[in-house]
């Protein structure tokens, strides 16, 4: 049986006499069934009390196959010699983590805090596992490489080097693959497969294998190895696989690692075993081994969160026998250990960071790691939630019934599916998700990326998977990135920047002001603010105030006076909205000084922009040329973190949507320019974060209110009529915004329609609530959605167009439950904010009392009711919304 639950308390590791002789053991008390049992006790024995020595009060532990005794009444467990004792299994490691946990575990923190660089040996490792791939997928050798170091064009450019000489260095990386796989394929009995997403709820890993080869893990490595035996680090990264799939019942007894350097097929040469495969055996010793490595990093990651003492959670290198003089990270090691104060086997260099600084990193290392723990929330739902939850939950689409695969060149598959009539998912084209025979944890599933999502769903893979499910896949990689923007800022960062950033100096502001937008004087002051600016200007947006306009009208002057500007957002949708405008402007984006190159994918970039998209593959130099030469960046700020921009380097950087960015995101933008300019505002939607913690709030927030002096506020809204924004610029903008022209203040629905009479009396108003006498269901409130598309309908009826009208909910389940019953647009705030529609309707779902919030908080409520530029009708239950203060003011103006 399995044993799990929190430990309450960990005996001492003693010795005892048993049959087969001297053994090793510990007791540990823990409460089985998650917490929700009474206490028992469970001896660990054996190799086991390594385990125990890192078990603390407090930490999960699992206990697979233990056995059940009965001693002096009490019932009790202990191992067997099946048994596997997991720490956290919660926590889901990574297998590259546990390889260099392995080489050291100091390597696994530096690793995880300064991300890694673009380099050589990194593209090329990239370029020799496609090409691995792509031969096991059956491409020729020689077309593979070609293709493939074409793909990496822009990142081999940026670095220096001309095509030939990498296609030359893979060829002979995968010469030897090739023969290696000739020689397999001769036998006729491998049965390969590249490229394996693999998940383990047991032990708490996740990772890709390189390939399987008849069930088995192979890893390949970009390197040389003469000894007969693979590296150990390189074993135990196979093995990790190995115990991935033992735990999905394939347990494999072998792994390869194949040395890509190793020339010869021979294995008896004089200089050593040149042969590229070396083979192992993975035996239960080595499985277990795996396992009690990864409970002491599982370990340390817990004490991170929940350690006292001076630094808890951070290795020292004292933890492993490594060498740090033959350590090629030594340097980076002692900087890191140094900066900040840091102890550390390979010692320290260079003077300690000011303790507000440590304290900084510190506390937003532990939010971020907060964050994680949220992730892995995330995919523990995988395996948590029956697939009717999930679909519930909006993460996956299941039911999908498999209606063709196609082969497509280079080996990748297409694989298309019919998707049932009322399906919904926060899943969108373009994204990546886990494609699954139906089970995405124990069955066959592989990541893809998805092309079409209608009727009919499409995506792309790299194995031929069963299309029967599709899964969110949650990603680390903005929790990683946010950590290396931290590391990059705060230990790599400017010292200028820092001091503004710590409130040790004031920003500063220097130059001539001028005259940018004759029409409105706030939009022309910060523009001035964010042209004389020498640290930081912010700009403070509310809802229609020409903040894209306002950005298009900054850049270019910058621009005009010699700059090269970072232009960032949070979303795709918000940096195609400021190119446009920037193209509207007359920055054309063609070559030469006014050339705009736009960073992103093909699915994220919108349409009209693709024209300015950079493309990455092609000749080193005219791809890094193109990127490099360009007067104007535009990215989101997600994009940002990635390893090409970080070698990027600006003038200044313009964030938009800052706001909705958490500070570490922000500064993955920032911290690639001497200065920047941050366009938000806090009193629309927040950052999104799954953590209750200091990451809730924008750096622009915390600027914003820290110096009043280096922000100015857009006061006149071009959008909606003077009688919709009433209520939100007194609740939150201390009644300062002001309709831009007298044309905005008198919008009236009414302007919509030939005949206003045609128009339902409740309707005419250009402020409405109406009450349904609905009642809310979990989160959806039938009566009202059917209210909410009658007046869609009234609307319709009168003449209004259906791409005029938008319809907001505050959960998803209301918004399908309204879509089902209309054609017009149905969101969630979070959809709508940046866009508006001529009439908006906003179902409130509560009845009658408010136990929870409607919109998580008022901020949402504010981008709801300021989405509408002429007609807005609030569907709600008035019972319920006046039983708090907010919302009955909220009624009072709309009954009006
Ligand atoms: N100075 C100006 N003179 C004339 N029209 C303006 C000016 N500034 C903005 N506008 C117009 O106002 C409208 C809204 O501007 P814009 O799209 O820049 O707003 P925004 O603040 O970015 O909106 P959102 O709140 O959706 O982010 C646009 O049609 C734009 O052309």
């Amino acid at each position: 049986m399995n044993l799990r639950g929190p430990i309450v308390e960990v005996g001492d590791v003693r010795s005892v006499s048993t049959k087969y002789g001297e053994r090793d053991c510990c007791t540990i008390e823990v409460r089985p069934d998650r917490g929700a049992g009474d206490p028992v006790s469970v001896t660990l024995w054996g190799k086991w009390t390594h385990t125990a020595e890192h078990a603390e009060s407090g930490m999960e532990l699992l206990v697979t196959d233990a056995e059940e005794d009965e001693y002096r009444g009490e019932t009790t467990y202990s191992t067997t010699g099946d048994s596997s004792v997991v720490l956290e299994p919660d926590f889901l490691v990574d297998v590259t983590g546990i390889r260099s946990w392995v080489q050291c575990p100091r390597m696994y923190y530096l690793n995880k805090l300064s991300g890694v660089p673009l380099n050589y040996p990194v593209v090329k490792g990239t370029i020799v596992h496609e090409v691995f791939g792509d031969l096991l997928r059956g491409v020729d050798l020689e077309e593979s490489i070609a293709d493939r170091v074409e793909g990496a064009g822009l990142e081999l450019g940026i670095l220096g080097y001309e095509a030939s000489e990498v296609e030359d260095e893979v060829r002979r990386n995968a010469a030897a693959i090739d023969g290696w796989l000739a020689q397999g394929t001769l036998s006729g009995e491998d049965a390969w497969r590249s490229e394996r997403t693999l998940i383990s709820p047991t032990y708490g890993l996740k990772g890709r294998a390189d390939a399987l080869r008849r069930g088995m893990p192979v890893e390949l490595k970009t390197g040389k190895n003469t000894s007969r035996e693979p590296r150990f680090h390189d074993k135990i990264q196979a093995a990790c696989y190995g115990l991935m799939l033992a735990d999905r019942g394939d347990r494999p007894d072998t792994g390869t690692l194949l040395y890509t350097k190793n020339t010869a097929l021979d294995r008896s040469e004089a200089t050593g075993d040149l042969s590229p495969a070396k083979e192992f055996s993975i035996g239960e010793g080595l499985l277990a081994f795996v396992v009690r490595t990864r409970n002491e990093l599982a370990a340390m990651e817990w004490h991170a969160l929940n350690g006292t003492g001076d630094q808890p959670g951070i290795p020292t290198g004292y933890e492993a026998d490594a060498t740090c003089e033959y350590c090629f990270e030594q340097d980076t090691c002692m900087v890191v250990s140094g900066r900040l104060d840091q102890e550390s086997k390979a010692g320290s260099i260079g003077t300690a960071l000011p303790a507000e600084e440590r304290e900084y990193v510190d506390r937003l290392y532990r939010a971020i790691e907060e964050e994680r723990r949220e992730t892995h929330a995330e995919y523990r739902k995988l395996w948590e939630q029956t697939a009717a939850e999930r679909a519930a939950d909006d993460r996956a689409l299941v039911d999908l019934e498999p209606a063709s695969r196609t082969e497509l060149d280079g080996g990748r598959w297409r694989l298309a599916a019919r998707k049932p009539d009322d399906a919904v998912s926060k899943l969108r084209e373009g994204d990546v998700a886990l494609v699954s025979d139906g089970d995405p944890v124990g069955g066959d599933a592989e990541l893809g990326r998805i092309r079409e999502l209608g009727d009919r769903v499409v995506v792309e893979t790299d194995e031929p998977v069963e299309c029967r499910r599709l899964d969110v896949y949650p990603s680390e990689i903005s929790v990683d990135r946010m950590l290396v923007a931290v590391h990059d800022a705060i230990l790599k960062g400017d010292e200028r920047r820092k001091d503004v950033l710590f409130g040790r100096r004031e920003p500063a502001f220097s130059g001539p002001e001028r005259e940018y937008v004759p029409n409105n004087d706030a939009q022309n002051e910060a523009v001035n603010l964010a042209t004389t600016a020498e640290d930081l200007a912010l700009i403070h947006g509310p809802p229609g105030t020409g903040k894209t306009h306002t950005i298009a009208r900054t850049i270019r002057a910058l621009v005009a006076d010699g700059n090269r500007v970072l232009l960032a957002a949070f979303t795709n949708r918000a940096v195609d909205n400021a190119l446009e405008a920037l193209r509207e402007q007359g920055l054309v984006g063609s070559a030469g000084e006014d050339a705009i190159v736009r960073v992103g994918t093909e699915t994220g970039v919108r349409g009209d922009m693709r024209d300015l998209r950079l493309i990455r593959r092609g000749d080193p130099n005219d791809r890094a040329g193109e990127l490099g030469s360009a007067s104007v960046v535009a990215a989101t700020t997600a994009a940002c973190g990635s390893r090409v921009m970080r070698e990027q380097e600006f003038d200044v950087a313009l964030v938009d949507e800052a706001s909705q960015l958490t500070e570490p995101s922000t500064l993955a933008a920032i911290s690639l320019a001497d200065r920047f300019v941050l366009v938000g505002d806090h009193e629309q939607l927040p950052p999104v974060v799954r953590a209750e913690n200091d990451l809730q709030r924008s750096l622009f927030e915390r600027l914003v209110e820290e110096y009043p002096d280096a922000s100015v506020m857009l006061d006149r809204q071009y959008r909606m009529s003077q009688r919709i924004q009433a209520f939100a610029s007194a609740e939150f903008y201390d009644g300062a915004l002001r309709p831009a022209t007298p044309e905005v203040a008198t919008r009236s629905v009414r302007d919509l329609l030939a005949d206003p009479d045609e128009l339902p009396p409740a309707l005419r108003e250009d402020v409405a609530f109406v009450d349904p006498d609905g009642r809310r269901d979990g989160n959806r409130n039938v009566r009202e959605a059917e209210r909410v598309a009658e007046i869609v309908d009234a609307y319709l009826e009168a003449g209004v167009d259906p791409d005029d009208i938008g319809v907001i909910a505050p959960f998803r389940a209301q918004v399908a439950e309204i879509g089902r019953r209309t054609d017009v647009t149905v969101d969630t705030v979070d959809r709508f904010q940046g866009s508006s529609e001529e009439v908006i309707v906003v179902s409130f779902v509560a009845s009658g009392d408010l136990d929870g919030p409607i919109f998580e908080d008022h901020r949402r409520v504010n981008v709801a009711l300021t989405r509408a530029k002429r007609g807005l009708v609030l569907v709600g239950d008035e019972e319920a919304l006046s039983s708090e203060p907010f919302y009955e003011r909220m009624l009072a103006w709309a009954d009006r």
